[in-house]
């Protein structure tokens, strides 16, 4: 694999509309945590798209608003201003009860914590959100999840006679056995062993690849991340770059690129903010020698 694109692409504008293979997108998306001089921007406004049929991996420094976005996409949490769109609905405008039923019809999660229910057989837990939503087991599709986790002899055993990197498949058929339009992976190798990481990434690259699935996955990793069609840069709140087609070496490289706009960014708005303080001493003197007159 190669790299096919700057790190630093810029993000789309606002007017950009989404292109069709989009599955789901947002628009100046932001979203403050408190407010005043304590105010947090974790997202300062962005414009992305997740690919259908695609696994896009986002990454960027810690407190750069991976988990903001994330969350805002899926519908945990609300932005404050911006546009989501996730399988054609605005879900940034739904209400509590449209988007509970979202997350549990249309969208599938992964979490770092595999978060299985001990006292339920793999297979139960597998179908449990079916279970949950009063849909039918659809037995072809849920064959080929099984077959593509390599759980076939597993399927009967409780999540404490598993492995870690077993859990985490069992989550991961959890999160596609409903068809999602998107799965959202939050960390999910964070809690694995490497050799169980390959195994659960594989997977997750197989159901894009082999089953049309669509996801879109958080990670620190560079490996992890080069199991992705495309990964996406943050940094303070902002996409900052995009790379196509990745490798661990073309990560890093895209990671000190990433870092060191925002260092500049930091850099440029530090010297900004001293100008304005320069200024308003000055006008103050100004002012001072004026009414001393
Ligand atoms: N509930 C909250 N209240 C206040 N600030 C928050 C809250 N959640 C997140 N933040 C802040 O928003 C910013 C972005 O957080 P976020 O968790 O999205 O970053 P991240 O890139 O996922 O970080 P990490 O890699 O460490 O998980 C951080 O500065 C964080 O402290």
């Amino acid at each position: 694999m190669s790299s096919t694109a700057s790190p630093t692409t810029p993000a789309t504008t606002t007017s950009t509309p989404a292109p069709p293979s989009a599955i789901a997108y947002a628009r100046e998306l932001r979203k403050t945590y408190g407010d005043g001089d304590t105010a947090v921007h974790a997202l300062a406004g962005v414009d992305v798209e997740f690919r259908r049929g695609e696994l896009t991996a986002i990454m960027g420094p810690s407190g750069s608003g991976k988990s903001t976005l994330m969350h805002c996409m899926a519908g945990l949490d609300r932005p404050t201003s911006g546009t989501v769109v996730v399988d054609g609905d605005e879900v940034s405008r739904m209400n509590e009860r449209r988007l509970t039923k979202l997350r549990r019809t249309r969208l599938g999660f992964v979490f770092q914590a595999f978060n299985l229910v001990p006292t339920l057989t793999a297979l139960e837990n597998i179908t449990l959100p079916l279970d949950i939503a009063r849909r039918p087991v659809d037995r072809a599709h849920l064959d080929a999840v099984v077959a593509a986790v390599g759980l076939q002899d597993r399927l009967h055993h409780k999540p404490s006679e598993l492995s870690g990197g077993q859990q985490q498949r069992v989550a991961c058929a959890r999160a596609l056995v409903s068809r999602p339009a998107v799965v959202f992976a939050d960390e999910p190798t964070g809690n694995l062993d490497s050799a169980s990481s390959a195994e659960v990434l594989g997977f997750l690259r197989r159901s894009v690849t082999e089953l049309g699935q669509t996801i879109v996955m958080v990670t620190h990793d560079p490996t992890a991340a080069s199991y992705a069609h495309r990964v996406l840069f943050l940094a303070d709140g902002l996409l900052v770059g995009e790379l196509l087609d990745p490798t661990p070496a073309s990560v890093l490289d895209a990671l000190a690129a990433a870092a060191q706009s925002a260092a500049d960014r930091s850099a440029v708005s530090r010297s900004t903010a001293a100008q304005h303080t320069a200024a308003q001493h000055t006008a103050a003197q100004h002012s001072a020698a004026r009414s001393g007159r």
